[in-house]
């Protein structure tokens, strides 16, 4: 005899494609889309900012979103098969933003199922977790797929963030001076430690990430300027800014 979660929970496992969400995962995203109950004129007016989660499969990036978006962590959380999304608004420094967290499989196996969602990406979380080794080693990786797939056409200038999950675990695999150098010789990215278990900087995660696209965003505005100006003066010299 079995309860009947019991039950489920060994039929989910030998089973997982047979959703039809699971197969398909613009029906996945599309299934969630906004968060219920956001006030509906802060959305109206703020700016709409896609972020995508990636790294190795099971270093936390679902349990990521989900705390952010839901406060809710599930210990034994599923792999994720293709990509899902979910909504918040916040405000990062007087500006009211919605984020759409996009939350990729890291699994190898659901590479083709992840990559077409990474065009129109503002802002990338490079994820792994401080207690596996390999998932830190693989962030090249990470990093060259984004670049490739998402078609960024000037690297250095995009707003990566690095994540190190899991810090509540005692065992760890990669120290934060470790991290931080990666971080400095890869494009001096901001570097965070999470724990999506105890919501430890997962928040202020998030709004790195809309500080760091906001930061890019006011250089380009700033270098557009400069260039309206050009184009209005008779002196050829423009800014050095782009
Ligand atoms: N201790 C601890 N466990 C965590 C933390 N974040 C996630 N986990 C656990 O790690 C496992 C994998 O988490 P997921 O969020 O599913 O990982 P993922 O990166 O989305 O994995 P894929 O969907 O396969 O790419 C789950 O059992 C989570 O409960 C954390 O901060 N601390
Ligand atoms: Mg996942």
């Amino acid at each position: 005899m079995c309860t009947y979660l019991q039950w489920l929970s060994c039929w989910r496992k030998a089973f997982p494609a047979q959703s039809w969400r699971q197969k398909c995962p613009i029906a996945r995203a599309g299934c969630l889309g906004p968060v219920a109950g956001r006030p509906a004129a802060m959305s109206g007016k703020s700016l709409l900012l896609k972020v995508i989660l990636l790294g190795d499969g099971g270093v936390g990036k679902s349990s990521l979103m989900n705390r952010y978006v839901t406060n809710k962590f599930d210990s034994q959380a599923f792999h994720t098969i293709g990509v899902e999304f979910l909504n918040r608004d916040l405000e990062v420094d007087g500006r009211f933003v919605t984020l759409q967290i996009w939350d990729t499989a890291g699994q190898e196996r659901f590479k083709s199922l992840r990559t077409p969602f990474y065009r129109g990406a503002d802002c990338c979380l490079l994820t792994f977790s401080v207690d596996d080794r390999q998932s830190f080693e693989n962030l090249s990786n990470w990093q060259k797929e984004f670049v490739y797939y998402a078609d960024v056409k000037d690297p250095e200038r995009f707003p990566f963030v690095v994540l190190g999950n899991k810090i509540d675990k005692l065992e760890r695999q990669v120290s934060t001076e470790e991290a931080q150098a990666w971080c400095m010789e890869n494009g001096n990215y901001p570097y965070l430690e999470t724990s999506a278990k105890d919501d430890t900087n997962v928040a202020v995660a998030f709004e790195e990430a809309v500080r760091q696209v906001l930061a890019v965003e006011e250089q380009l505005e700033h270098c557009m300027l400069g260039h309206t100006i050009d184009l209005h003066s008779s002196s050829k010299s423009g800014s050095s800014c782009c």
